[in-house]
């Protein structure tokens, strides 16, 4: 089980919903400004979203728990992350890893009709690192 403190997103919607999940990847800053990081090495991450909403679905929930698992942790899960077209232009740096996140899972709350919104993405790389990636106001629904 996860357990850790987030920051809190300041809102006014209705509902908020957190999902944690962790998973394992590789990847490697290639720039030897970055140092040892310019090697592969892997990282169990520790992922946590932040989806809030006015209105819920015909089941009662603001987006399915399980849903948001699959776009996060199948796509990345025991992968190097610097294969991902998402990471051939940039490096997967950890706050490269939470924008993307925030890219994939609010693509799919925008096709919801409930139209709920991924208003931030915790991503902890190590036990002493960690990114809050949050979307700008006009970046949501
Ligand atoms: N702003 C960022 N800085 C660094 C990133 C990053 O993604 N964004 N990444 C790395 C490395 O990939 C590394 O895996 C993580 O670095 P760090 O937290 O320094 O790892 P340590 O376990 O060595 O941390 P200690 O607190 O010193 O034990 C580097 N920087
Ligand atoms: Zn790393």
């Amino acid at each position: 089980m996860i357990q850790q403190f987030y920051p809190q997103v300041p809102h006014s919607y209705r509902y908020e919903l957190n999902k944690d999940m962790h998973l394992a990847a590789a990847h490697f800053i290639p720039d030897e400004r970055a140092g040892q990081c310019q090697e592969m090495h892997g990282h169990t991450y520790f992922i946590n979203l932040t989806i809030a909403g006015d209105s819920l679905d015909e089941l009662g929930f603001l987006v399915n728990f399980k849903r948001l698992k699959e776009i996060v942790h199948k796509r990345y899960d025991h992968t190097l992350l610097n294969d991902h077209a998402e990471y051939e232009a940039v490096a997967p740096t950890t706050e490269r890893v939470a924008e993307q996140i925030w890219k994939a899972v609010q693509q799919e709350l925008v096709t919801l009709p409930n139209k709920p919104n991924c208003l931030q993405v915790v991503v902890r790389e190590t036990p002493t690192s960690y990114v809050v990636y949050r979307p700008k106001a006009e970046e949501l629904q």
